[in-house]
């Protein structure tokens, strides 16, 4: 049986179900003086993205009890994964589960730009009535550009598809049995776009992949979505084509540091703002919980 540290919080039924199992559960979020401390203590740890296993922490803990983190969510960029792979740390995350929360907010958002849902809902409270200011456009017959398309853009393009957007896509790999959405070079995405969205994870070495030159390209206008990550949107370029009216709105559910202390961008007026919410919804924390049960059975 393993003693577990549920360092985020997790679904409370998946987490009794382990107990149940005869596994030992300690719900509490460490720092890192505190994880290098006590982590080798115990045979897993279950983090989301808010607890951060870097070389340092590893360093502390390889050789001890620890053999097995899981990532209770997609991204793995909170964690060094390869390295702790190398102190003989297995590392595994829970790809599936989520994608259609993700969409489903993705889709929210784009409706939150086009109608001005995010700004009449602050100016109203301030007893404001700017009618003739939210003249909206409808999502139907734009063109949603998606990068990456992966498990959560096909559900954003499925949706999207259904609401009568035209959906182009591009990627690094050639994905096949998609024939109703077209597949283009960034480029071209990038030049013909109404909405871009994006689906990929965030790569240090290969850093963002909408800068200043990617908007210099943009439609004067065009929306942006971020349910990704980050850095994958560099944050001082996207701000600088808001101002210039190059773009017309973006909607960020995931910052360079979290929580954003870019106040630039967070009291933007033009900037539909989630707090890293993607996953969290009751269907996608239970979905969660049970492949993270799954994946605590493979290894004990
Ligand atoms: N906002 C939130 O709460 C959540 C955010 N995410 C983020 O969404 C990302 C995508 O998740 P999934 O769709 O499940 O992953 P996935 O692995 O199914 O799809 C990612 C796709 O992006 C492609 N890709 C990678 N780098 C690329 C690049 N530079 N240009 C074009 N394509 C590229 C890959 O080939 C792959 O097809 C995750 O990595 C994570 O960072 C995931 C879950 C929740
Ligand atoms: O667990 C979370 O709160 C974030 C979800 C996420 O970003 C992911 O699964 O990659």
């Amino acid at each position: 049986m393993a003693k577990i540290l549920v360092a985020d919080g997790m679904d409370r039924n998946a987490a009794k179900e382990l107990t149940n199992m005869g596994h030992e559960l300690v719900i509490e979020h460490l720092d890192v003086p505190e994880l290098k401390r006590e982590l080798g203590n115990y045979d897993v740890i279950i983090v989301r993205s808010a607890t951060k296993i870097r070389k340092e922490v590893i360093d502390a803990v390889a050789g001890s009890n620890l053999k097995l983190i899981i990532r209770a969510g997609v991204g793995l960029d909170n964690i060094d994964v390869s390295y702790a792979r190398e102190k003989g740390i297995a590392v595994e995350n829970t790809p599936k589960a989520s994608s259609a929360s993700v969409a489903e907010l993705t889709i929210a958002h784009m409706f939150s730009l086009a109608r001005f849902l995010y700004i009449s809902n602050v100016t109203m409270r301030d007893g404001m009535w700017y009618k003739k200011a939210y003249k909206g456009i409808e999502l139907s017959g734009k063109t949603l550009g998606l990068i990456g398309f992966g498990r959560i853009a096909i559900e954003v393009a499925k949706r999207a598809s259904v609401l009568g957007m035209k959906v182009i896509y591009t990627d690094i790999i050639t994905k096949d049995g998609y024939d109703e959405f077209s597949c283009v070079t960034k480029e071209e995405l990038i030049k013909t776009s109404d909405f871009i969205s994006l689906h990929i994870p965030f790569i240090k070495e290969v850093g963002p992949v909408l800068s200043e030159n990617e908007f210099n390209m943009m439609k004067d206008g065009v929306y942006i979505v971020n349910c990704a990550r980050g850095g994958v949107v560099d944050e001082e370029a996207l701000i600088k084509a808001l101002d210039s009216g190059k773009v017309a709105g973006a909607a960020i559910d995931v910052f360079e540091e979290e929580p954003t202390k870019n106040k630039k961008l967070f009291t933007h007026e033009k900037v539909s703002l989630t707090p890293h919410i993607g996953a969290s919804t009751k269907e996608a924390q239970a979905r969660i919980g049970l492949e993270i049960i799954d994946k605590v059975k493979e290894y004990f």
